[in-house]
């Protein structure tokens, strides 16, 4: 036998591996045989590897059956989620999904067998990541819908069932103390993009716990396929804090801490922890902040953003976002851009979507009216805002910090026919809005009343922008707003639809209103700009870029986003924007060998070129093997 190993050039690790492998095997045939299994079961098995080596080793990977002592002697900790695992729970996981496959293969009428693809493309991603992004690079339009929304909320409900390998990094309330020395369990030397969640509000879907770290996937999936960024310095993360969710509380299969969350203080002092790790490791990296529920949305970007290089995306790249729709809403009536501040806007939602939204649309209407205080006020009478409790005034008890400045003052609303908390069918019927936009995550919220209200708009193109996700989530369907409303509308949806025929020839066209049209190109452009920050200027260069790309035909076409399949060249039109003013506001420092001061003897043209040759494309480097 060694003999012949010795001929195969076998190396001995590789053959001390093969014996170990054998005596497992054999212990498992002969299970009967007590002797052989007491003397050969407590053998320790010797590895030669740590960290993710392991994990990847299919002879030696126990995934989450290894202990906490195991995790922390084998380099493991914060590469699995936090509760382990007996092997008789794994296996159980792993039967009840299958068994669900069938049943659960479904999210909305759209893809029955979304989540089958999902599970392929999720094989080929752990097997061989430059074919996988290639593969969703070429299929853009038909795969962002299952490794993005909606696909990727289903994946994040199943995410127990659906765990086979772990994908990023883990820090739990547990880890407390330790995470600047975890950080270093990450086996990449260089991370430029890290999409970081807490759980609490995945997409519509709520509280997912752990299970959230598919959103962080997912985002950084659209992070390599538009914007480039090469897989190997991309980090999802999951800050495993507890959950709210009773049901995942009490699931015995659950992957993640079962407590309740942490609050105040405790809270802040873990994400403090996980921003100081993360940024003394990789000092040039950008956190993006995802699906944080608004509670701490708002307060963490307050904290962080002038200290770090992050943004909040359900914030700023959703308000970006929307904004680019409202402008584009405005040209395909005809009118010209500076029209916009006479738009009268309803706003279903007063979460960190819908409250990023108003702040941004405020403020560049604001600055459309010359900037003033007294325009900025002027402002805040174009909107009205429906929350879970109705229209929100300035009468409305306990009114949330973020959303105060958009309550409305009492007599004016009277005025209109209007009272605190009145319904929003009852306030799209008094104002009569030009636009009717919902961040609501409730499914059928604009219903056919509120539909058949807004068929009264004082506008000659209403838009409708049911911008919840995923797909159920949605405030209504595109058949239901072209055939209520009308085939004039303007509609534009967070999860994608298919375009309506409207008979006749005649197209009704969905757009898919979605930040992934901005946040790429905001991580690229600040990547490459070299800037410590992410500054409010270089988001709304972000979003005017967007505004700004539709040619006049296609928006009176009322085609006022790109298709999807367009993604890779307007993330990089929004990333020279953003490179532009933040070399304009004198922050870009440059990037490994174009420093700030080259950055800025760029022209335009330079700067895209410039940003091309930073892309990372899916093609097979030469590879040759070096001794250590
Ligand atoms: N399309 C996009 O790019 C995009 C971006 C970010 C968020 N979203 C979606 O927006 C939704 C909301 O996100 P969030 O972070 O603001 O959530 P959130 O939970 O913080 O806010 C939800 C808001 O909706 C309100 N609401 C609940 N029921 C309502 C009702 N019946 N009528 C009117 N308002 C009601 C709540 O009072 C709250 O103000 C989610 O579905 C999310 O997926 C979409
Ligand atoms: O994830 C998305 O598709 C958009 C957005 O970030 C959301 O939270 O819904
Ligand atoms: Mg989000």
């Amino acid at each position: 036998m060694g003999n012949f190993y010795r001929q195969m050039r076998i190396s001995s690790a590789l053959l001390k591996r093969l014996q170990s492998h054998r005596r497992t095997v054999a212990a498992v045939n002969v299970s009967g045989s007590r002797s052989f299994t007491t003397t050969e079961g407590h053998r320790p098995t010797i590895v030669h590897k740590r960290s993710l080596d392991i994990l990847h080793d299919p002879w030696f990977n126990k995934g989450t059956a290894f202990t906490m002592t195991e995790r922390d002697r084998l380099d493991l900790r914060g590469l699995l989620p936090p509760n382990v695992m007996s092997s008789e729970q794994q296996i159980e996981r792993f039967m009840a999904d299958l068994k669900r496959l069938q049943l659960s293969a479904r999210d909305g009428p759209s893809d029955p067998y979304s989540l089958a693809k999902w599970r392929i493309l999720n094989r080929l991603h752990d097997r061989n990541e430059t074919m996988y992004y290639k593969v969703l690079i070429d299929n853009i339009e038909e795969y962002a819908p299952i490794v993005y929304t909606p696909t990727v909320g289903l994946v994040c409900q199943k995410y127990s069932g659906l765990f086979r390998r772990p994908r990023g990094m883990y820090f739990s309330a547990e880890d407390r103390g330790e995470m600047m020395s975890m950080v270093y369990n990450w086996p990449a030397d260089q991370v430029d993009m890290i999409v970081v969640t807490d759980g609490s509000r995945i997409l519509g879907l709520g509280d997912l716990g752990v299970q959230g770290i598919g959103i962080s996937i997912g985002k950084l999936d659209l992070y390599v396929a538009a914007a480039g960024i090469n897989p190997q310095r991309v980090l999802p993360v999951m800050i495993d804090v507890g959950t709210n969710n009773e049901n995942l509380l009490k699931d015995p299969l659950y992957l993640g801490l079962q407590e309740h969350r942490l609050e105040g203080e405790e809270y802040i002092a873990v994400i403090d922890e996980f921003m100081e790790a993360v940024f003394t490791r990789w000092p040039h990296v950008i956190v993006q902040f995802e699906d944080f529920q608004s509670k701490w949305a708002f307060k963490l970007l307050q904290r962080y953003r002038n200290e770090y290089r992050m943004f909040n995306d359900d914030v700023q790249g959703t308000a970006g976002v929307a904004l680019a729709g409202l402008l584009g809403a405005v040209r395909a009536q005809g009118r010209p851009m500076i029209d916009f501040p006479k738009m009268k806007i309803v706003v279903a939602g007063a979460g960190s979507a819908g409250i990023g939204v108003l702040n941004a649309a405020r403020k560049t209407m604001a600055r459309m009216l010359g900037d003033t205080e007294i325009a900025f006020e002027s402002a805040r009478s174009q909107f009205w805002v429906v929350d879970a409790n109705g229209l929100l005034t300035e009468a409305r008890e306990n009114i949330d910090q973020d959303a105060r400045p958009f309550a409305r003052k009492v007599k004016e609303i009277e005025r209109q026919g209007l009272t605190e908390g009145a319904k929003l069918a009852e306030v799209v019927r008094q104002v009569k809005p030009d636009v009717l936009l919902g961040l609501s995550a409730v499914g059928g919220l604009f219903s056919k009343e509120v539909l058949e209200a807004l068929k009264d708009s004082t506008s000659t193109r209403p838009a409708i922008f049911p911008m919840s996700n995923p797909t159920k989530n949605a405030e209504c369907t595109p058949e239901e707003a072209f055939s209520i409303v009308g085939d004039h509308i303007i509609f534009g949806s967070g999860s994608p639809f298919d375009n309506v025929d409207l008979g006749n020839g005649h197209v009704g066209h969905c757009n898919q209103a979605n930040n992934m049209f901005l946040f790429p190109g905001i991580g690229l452009g600040t990547l490459l700009s070299g800037s410590k920050i992410v500054s409010d200027g270089m988001l709304q260069a972000a979003a005017e870029c967007l505004a700004a790309y539709m040619t006049e035909e296609e928006v009176l076409q009322g085609i006022i986003y790109p298709s999807i399949s367009r993604i890779r060249d307007i993330t990089k039109e929004v990333a020279a924007a953003v490179i532009t003013e933040a070399i304009e506001e004198d922050l870009a420092e440059g990037y490994r060998e174009m420093d700030g001061r080259e950055l800025q003897k760029l022209n335009q043209d330079e700067i895209r070129t410039y940003i091309m040759n930073n892309m990372w494309s899916p093609e097979y480097p030469t590879v040759v093997y070096k001794k250590d």
